[in-house]
């Protein structure tokens, strides 16, 4: 099994005034790598990032964060952060906000500079480095957001909806900036509403719903079940092929036809009968559920103002 970086269970959070916000949860995010936790608005994700980062004490937790306690307080110094809505003062250029977080972060003042040029490197800033953060556009302050998070050189970074708000191309920006933090070992711990972004770029998935953890894995594990072969054909299915496809396990649904199947060979029998009764095959795709089918699949629209992004379905060409 692989090595964890944060394993924790029966994580339970009530807060004063009687809100259940975690109810039991139960994960485990593996080393390296990106994550993605995604739910509901009110399922509990911000309190469990909080509870983590020591921000929130829980009512109840098991388990481990970089091998200590959750709420070891020397721990933080190994994990990055940036917040849902981080705002830094306008006035400051991108270098000061570095180097000031720098400061904070106990980073030795020798190696402030060279860490903070690094990472205006990094994340692409360099060239903007000495205008003020109120001249940049909001994908630019993300990514001065993402250099900040890297300033003690975490292990873990924790990123809370840091592509909320940011146009496509901040946003392709940004997925290069977090594949770079994936490539140099780190392991990058988002929590998003926008599932199609999420699908472009973690590893592994976790939903949670009404203060739980409903499903988690990789997003190729979670959708295997739904993987199927959709053909187009052009051409009459009648009566005797109609039979044999359905003896084959196909749905017919007009001129298209599905089959529930992760076995290429076993569509093979298929597409000989079609041919052989004279049916064009127009295309053939391999599909599999979305992260947004899964998503409503798992919560459903019961969720106060789950917000979804467009549909994005994913198909192979075979
Ligand atoms: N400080 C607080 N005091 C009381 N209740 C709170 C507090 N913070 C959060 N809650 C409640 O706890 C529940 C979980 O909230 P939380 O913010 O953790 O969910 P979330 O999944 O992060 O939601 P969102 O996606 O909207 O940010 C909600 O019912 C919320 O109203």
């Amino acid at each position: 099994m692989s090595e964890s970086v944060i394993d924790i269970s029966e994580m339970r959070k009530r807060y004063r005034g009687g809100v259940e916000a975690l109810r039991g949860v139960s994960l485990a995010v593996p080393k390296g790598g990106i994550f993605g936790l995604l739910g509901p608005n009110g399922a509990g994700k911000s309190t469990m990032v909080k509870i983590l980062l020591s921000i929130v004490r829980p009512s109840q937790c098991r388990g481990q964060m970089l091998g200590h306690k959750i709420g070891h307080k020397p721990t933080l110094a190994r994990v990055g952060y940036l917040p849902e809505h981080a705002r830094f003062p306008d006035y400051l250029k991108g270098g000061e906000v570095i180097r000031y977080v720098a400061g904070l972060g106990g980073v030795p003042k020798s190696l402030t500079h060279s860490r903070s040029q690094e990472l205006l490197e990094m994340v692409g800033m360099q060239d903007w480095a000495n205008r003020r953060m109120g001249s940049y556009s909001k994908g630019m302050k993300q990514r001065i957001g993402l250099a900040q998070a890297l300033v003690n050189d975490p292990e873990i970074v924790f990123l809370d909806e840091p592509t909320d708000g940011v146009d496509p191309k901040g946003r392709m920006e940004m997925r290069s900036v977090l594949k770079t933090m994936k490539d140099q070992g780190r392991t990058v711990f988002i929590n998003s509403h926008l599932l199609g972004e999420l699908e472009m770029i973690c590893d592994t998935v976790a939903i949670m719903d009404q203060g739980q953890i409903v499903r988690q894995g990789s997003i190729a594990d979670l959708t295997e079940k739904s993987r199927r072969y959709e053909i187009s054909v052009r051409g009459k299915i009648g009566g005797e092929l109609s039979g044999s496809l359905l003896q084959h396990g196909v749905e017919i649904e007009g001129e298209t036809l599905t089959m529930y199947q992760q076995d290429a060979e076993k569509v093979q029998p298929v597409i000989d009968a079609l041919r052989a009764a004279g049916v064009t095959i127009v295309t053939m795709t391999e599909a599999r559920q979305s992260l947004e089918d899964l998503f409503m699949e798992t919560v459903g629209s019961h969720g106060p103002g789950a917000a979804m992004p467009p549909k994005l379905p994913r198909k192979e060409k075979v």
